[in-house]
């Protein structure tokens, strides 16, 4: 160990005195031997003696340094030092070695403040452990910390279980399913139940009967989270037990309320609520803001004209956009949320995202009973029998109020032993493939003792996991490619993809309307002039928010007649839309995050179904676009597609002669 010194260097020789010092420590250490031989009859371990041994050695290397030091101090006297302390004022530290069982710790331990040294060796002081820092918790745990429960103790579920719907009208084979629907689902060709919908319907469809009642105040049922990739059948999931339960209602109100981001996303669920409830009895309404709000107002509402305390239903089942929904609750005379059995809230994280008119606490506190108890006495109904005020204390049809709302009627209270409050029957359901982890969003649902449901590969708590940190599944069928590029060359890439790798059927994903119809036009123009013959040329339609609504209607419809072999879109239809014979995605323009991302590749690869996903990525948007993926842990999975000049060159001609018309067109304009 280097020996601090005060900025004079000692001389290392033997000198007089040491070699005096060291004859006398010679003699010294024969005597110890001696004393020690004679005095110690007892046995000792061997431990104990290799432990004195050391500290006997030990004592004397601490002499023979003490003896240099002294010699080097005397040696050091002398000589003037230039530093700022003079070497009889500076104080000289030794580093001593403290030796602990656990590891070593160097400590600097000022000479004048060493204990006496004793003649007789002592024994080492035992060692104790020293305080040790606990492990730290596993990622895994700190992600978990401070989560609802329910999300804690979500049911992960294997997206490949599947169960057969039987065909045979005396046993429902484990589906809990009636006959009816079984052979319903039968006529639309689905002969077997998918992941989310073998472990969601038993959930909702409770074989005890009083557990599927309309209304439960005092034993309402808990609320349902479902984070299911995309395709995987999350809208027949909720269908399903939503037309089995209210197919037993007697009278019409609305029990089931549908909230959808977007009107082509209410169009398509109202299709599947309409082919799975056939012949079921069951009224399905819809709210988007496509037809008038007084035409709306007259499908949805059977009495407008009286005050009723339980509102008026035309439909059982309303599917709408949450814009209009507002303007329902806040315009429609007698449209009433209280009799609601369903909440569902499909693609939840997008529309928690929207605040629209604070849509979703107005929506809830028409759910919720309301505290304020307007009650009056029995003589005072009485008196009021008897008098011209009668109507206004007893209306006219009670019956419609549902059970945790009577408390709002003037009826005088009735004593009872039941202290419980009664509450809401509305059981919400929540879906996406990109559920929100959020802890403020989720608290603002009020959910009920939620229930949650993961579709993960990974059935142990990483499944769990990964909805807590945003690692989001995608469908097993999917195949995902990449492919670096400059700018200048993406159009002629996707040229390439269209024609070397039979990217039909697509839907191509841009970054605005305004991109979409300058890719539209150049595709054309390419078209024109690769393909001489009109029927070899590729059909390609823009479908943006820039068109109207029949427009759209038209042009989704000729792409699912595959009349349309490429429809270039916005994010408008990232989300939801289930287009069978999508068979491929090309994201034109690279998705900023990974939701997007998840919800455009999900359009394809759908209910088991093989796809592929492309993804242009521009070489300065690279380095972001691949941080993205590593950070959701799906990096690996996408596969990077280099192309050479050489694979371009064919098509470069004529994408030269389509780029020069573009540009003649927006000149003009
Ligand atoms: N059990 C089933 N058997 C066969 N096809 C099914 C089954 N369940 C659903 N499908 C079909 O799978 C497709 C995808 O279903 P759905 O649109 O409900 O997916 P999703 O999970 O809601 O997807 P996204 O998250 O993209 O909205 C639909 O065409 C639907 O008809």
């Amino acid at each position: 160990m280097a020996e601090e010194t005060t900025g004079v260097l000692q001389p290392k020789g033997r000198t007089k005195a040491k070699t005096r010092y060291l004859k006398h420590k010679k003699e010294r250490r024969k005597l110890n031997k001696k004393a020690k031989a004679a005095s110690s009859n007892l046995p000792q371990s061997k431990n104990f003696v290799a432990e004195d041994d050391t500290a006997s050695e030990k004592s004397e290397e601490d002499e023979d340094e003490e003896a240099e030091r002294d010699e080097g101090q005397q040696k050091a006297l002398p000589v003037p030092t230039t530093g700022t302390k003079s070497p009889t004022n500076a104080r000289r530290k030794k580093r001593q070695k403290v030796s602990v069982d656990v590891e070593d710790v160097e400590m600097e331990v000022p000479e004048d403040t060493q204990p006496p040294k004793s003649p007789v060796p002592t024994e080492p002081l035992p060692s104790f452990p020293l305080p040790a820092l606990p492990d730290a918790p596993l990622k895994s745990i700190l992600a978990l910390q401070g989560l609802n429960k329910g999300l804690v103790d979500a049911e992960i579920v294997a997206p490949s279980t599947l169960l057969a719907i039987s065909s045979d009208a005396s046993t429902d084979g484990g589906t809990i399913l009636s006959e009816k629907m079984r052979r319903r689902l039968h006529d639309l060709g689905i002969t077997e139940l998918f992941a989310v919908q073998t472990s969601l319907l038993p959930f909702l469809l409770p074989r005890n009967p009083s557990h599927r009642a309309l209304y439960q105040p005092y034993h309402p049922p808990r609320d349902v989270c479902v984070s299911a990739p995309t395709g995987s059948g999350k809208t027949l999931a909720y269908a399903v037990p939503i037309i089995e339960i209210l197919s037993s209602r007697i009278v019409t109100r609305l029990r089931a309320l549908i909230v959808l981001p977007t009107r082509d996303l209410v169009v398509q669920v109202r299709e599947t609520f309409e082919a799975l409830s056939k012949g079921r009895g069951l009224k399905i309404g819809t709210a988007t803001g496509q037809h008038s709000f007084s035409h709306e107002q007259s499908q949805l509402i059977a009495d407008s004209s009286s005050n009723l305390s339980g509102g008026s239903s035309k439909v059982d089942v309303l599917i709408c956009t949450p814009g209009r929904l507002i303007d329902h609750l806040n315009e429609s005379p007698n449209f009433s949320l209280q009799h609601l059995r369903f909440l569902v809230i499909d693609e939840a994280d997008r529309l928690l995202a929207q605040s629209f008119q604070d849509w979703l606490a107005q929506v809830l506190s028409a759910i919720r009973p309301p505290k304020q108890v307007i009650k009056h006495s029995l003589s005072d109904v009485c008196q009021a029998k008897n008098t011209s005020n009668n109507e206004t204390f007893l209306p006219k049809v009670p019956d419609a109020v549902a059970p945790a709302f009577l408390h709002l009627l003037p009826y005088p209270d009735v004593p009872s032993f039941i202290t419980e409050k009664k509450e809401s029957s509305c059981q919400k359901l929540l879906f996406s493939a990109t559920l929100t982890r959020d802890p403020g969003k989720i608290a603002a649902l009020e959910l009920r003792n939620p229930k949650y449901f993961v579709v993960h590969g990974n059935e142990n708590n990483s499944g769990v996991l990964d909805v807590v940190t945003e690692k989001f599944t995608m469908p097993a069928t999917l195949k995902e490619h990449l492919i670096v590029c400059e700018t200048a060359q993406k159009p002629l890439i996707f040229f390439h993809l269209v024609h070397s790798h039979d990217v039909i059927n697509v839907l191509v994903f841009t970054k605005s309307a305004e991109s979409t119809t300058r890719l539209v036009k150049l595709l054309e123009f390419f078209e024109n002039s690769f393909s001489e013959d009109p029927n070899d040329r590729v059909v390609v339609r823009a479908y943006s928010s820039d068109l109207g609504v029949a427009e759209r209607k038209s042009i989704l419809e000729s792409f699912k007649a595959q009349k349309i072999q490429i429809l270039v879109c916005s994010d408008l239809i990232s989300r939801g839309i289930d287009i069978s014979h999508v068979s491929h995605v090309v994201s034109y323009d690279a998705p900023v995050d990974m939701r997007k991302y998840v919800h455009r590749v999900g359009r394809t690869a759908r209910a088991g179904r093989e796809g592929d996903a492309w993804t242009l990525v521009e070489e300065q948007e690279a380095r972001h676009f691949k941080n993205m993926m590593k950070e959701s842990d799906h990096l690996d999975s996408v596969k990077r597609l280099r192309l050479s000049q050489h694979d371009l060159e064919p098509l470069v001609p004529h994408y030269d002669r389509a780029l020069a018309l573009l540009k003649e067109v927006y000149s003009r304009s």
